[in-house]
């Protein structure tokens, strides 16, 4: 579904990505772990091309997003994106925040965005909250109001930047909740996350990431499950 080859990315002469290349096939759940300011961000964001890569390739179902001719919007449609920060509107009702996109992207109208909307409100079990603005939800509930947001869009696959970063502790479980539910139901998920827990209950691959390189770990479970693993070793001593 998704394939990088070779990725490089230096801002101002300090290079954040050193030739990343890895394949994210359909229904891969796949963490991303590593220490801070070792590139994770910044490999999620070239993925859907808010940041342009210096070199590489990114292949979605074939069309290479980095190609100037690529229909970038187009293909940005396929990849919802989940930030640390909610990102929603803050002048618009929760309902109105998610079905923007898809009457003005997809040209949906607003009966079918508004049904959608609100089945994805219900399965995230806030179909009560539906004409409240985000100023009056917690975290958690704003969260995973953005997560439908990007769900509205049907998307082929998530993009999860630290979702639970930004979250009171109470509050990180309903979203991964959310979030462990989407993946038992087949999504493509990428996933950049310090939660430990939920990479080793729900990741079908673990990237770990230091110095702008990855490396990767197929079986994740059984990585996790073997404490005397340098390489968890060494990784968890600086992520944690
Ligand atoms: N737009 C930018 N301009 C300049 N430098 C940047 C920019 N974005 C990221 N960087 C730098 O690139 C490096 C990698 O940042 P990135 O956010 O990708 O790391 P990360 O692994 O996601 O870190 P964290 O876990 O702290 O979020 C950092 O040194 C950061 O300061």
């Amino acid at each position: 579904m998704i394939s990088v080859k070779d990725l490089h990315k230096s801002f101002g002469g300090v290079t954040v990505l050193d030739g990343i290349s890895t394949d994210i096939e359909k229904g891969d759940v796949v963490c991303i772990i590593g220490p801070s300011g070792s590139g994770k961000s910044t490999f999620l964001r070239c993925l859907n091309r808010l940041e342009t890569p210096d070199s590489g390739k990114i292949l979605l179902d074939g069309v290479d997003l980095t190609d100037p001719a690529a229909d970038l919007n187009r293909q940005r449609m396929k990849m919802g994106m989940v930030f640390q920060q909610f990102n929603l509107f803050p002048h618009m009702t929760v309902l109105k925040n998610l079905t923007l996109a898809p009457m003005l992207l997809r040209k949906e109208s607003q009966q079918t965005a508004e049904a959608r909307a609100m089945a994805l409100l219900e399965r995230v079990g806030l179909a009560d909250r539906a004409g409240e603005y985000p100023s009056r939800l917690s975290g958690g509930q704003k969260q995973r109001i953005a997560i439908v947001r990007a769900l509205c869009m049907e998307p082929e696959v998530l993009l999860f930047d630290e979702p639970t970063s930004a979250l009171d502790p109470e509050m990180v479980g309903e979203v991964l909740d959310v979030m462990k539910e989407l993946a038992q139901s087949g999504m493509t998920m990428v996933v950049v996350t310090h939660e430990m827990g939920f990479a080793r209950e729900v990741a079908s691959r673990v990237l770990f990431m230091d110095q702008g390189i990855i490396m990767e770990e197929n079986k994740p479970q059984a990585l996790f499950d073997n404490p005397q693993s340098p390489r968890l070793q060494s990784f968890l001593s600086k992520v944690l």
